[in-house]
């Protein structure tokens, strides 16, 4: 479990990007934040692996203060996806795979194998695997970026609006494949995105931000989708949906929401119900 209690961040020009954050992200599920651009986002984030410190509160990694861990050690063992991949230009698909591996002391020969492995794990071909970055499209850049992510084998996986740079088909691709790695592997995934569809398809609990990283609500798609908990949310599921219109219908007992496309948008869990006696 990540658990950040008050935590604040404030940058050295006076900016205050978070302000007395807390929540506890449990293990083994995807928890998304979700919020406009500047709402901070990427800082919380890059607080779990130390890239950015913060200025006040505290996180924790199950019982471990990560202000106590060293940093270079502590991020070599969470993955981190990023946006346009963060790939290496002048390594192939198959080096950069094994970039964090081999930093980390494993030998080439080890290293290499569990990165071909790992390119089946992302649905990639092992044909490409000696490639430069630039040889391949876009949504296989990102597919290389999560297999470099999950390299270490870590238990947290973060990531950074890692689809948001690819077209809308290979985008719900991508998004697919993660559901299967995720129900596959059950990592630790911290996802940050601005697009409430993505939040919704992939967090088991989804976190909506305002600024400052102040929480507007946090919950399952279920729960929000079914009692947005003020206007500001009911505004940013409306409009980040374009202003398409939710509706409620049942499907083999069970109500489901659409959104205007007749895209499926969430299943709604009801209450347990008495049963019935009969009249
Ligand atoms: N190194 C920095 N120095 C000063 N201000 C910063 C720094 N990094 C981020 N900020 C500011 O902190 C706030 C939060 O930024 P952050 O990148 O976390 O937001 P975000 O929600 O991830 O945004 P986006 O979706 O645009 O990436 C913004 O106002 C941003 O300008």
């Amino acid at each position: 479990m990540i658990t950040f209690d008050a935590v604040s961040k404030r940058f050295p020009d006076g900016t205050l990007a978070v302000d007395d954050f807390s929540i506890e992200i449990p293990s083994r599920t995807t928890t998304v934040f979700v919020g406009s651009s500047g709402c901070g986002k990427t800082t919380l984030l890059r607080m779990i692996n130390r890239m950015v410190d913060p200025s006040g509160g505290a996180i924790h990694i199950d019982n471990d203060d990560i202000s106590t861990l060293e940093p270079v050690a502590l991020r070599r063992r969470i993955g981190y996806v990023m946006q346009n991949s963060g790939l290496l230009p002048h390594r192939t698909v198959v080096d950069n795979v094994a970039t964090v591996p081999l930093l980390s002391g494993v030998k080439k020969g080890p290293a290499r194998e569990a990165a071909l492995v790992l390119m089946d794990t992302v649905g990639l071909d092992r044909a490409i695997a000696h490639r430069y970055p630039s040889q391949l499209s876009g949504g296989q850049q990102q597919r290389v970026g999560v297999a470099r992510g999950l390299a270490t084998n870590p238990n947290i996986l973060l990531m950074d609006e890692p689809f948001g740079a690819v077209d809308p088909l290979v985008r719900s691709e991508l998004q697919q494949e993660l559901l299967r790695i995720q129900s596959d592997l059950a990592k630790t995934i911290v996802f940050v995105t601005h697009d409430i569809d993505e939040a919704f398809l992939l967090g088991d609990q989804v976190v909506i931000l305002k600024a400052g990283g102040r929480i507007a609500q946090m919950g399952t798609p279920d729960e929000i989708l079914a009692n947005p908990a003020d206007e500001f949310v009911d505004t940013f599921i409306g409009a980040e949906r374009g202003r398409r219109s939710l509706s409620i219908r049942t499907v083999d007992g069970k109500d489901v929401v659409f959104d205007g496309t007749g895209r499926l948008a969430g299943v709604l869990k009801r209450p347990e119900r008495e049963p019935s006696t009969p009249a």
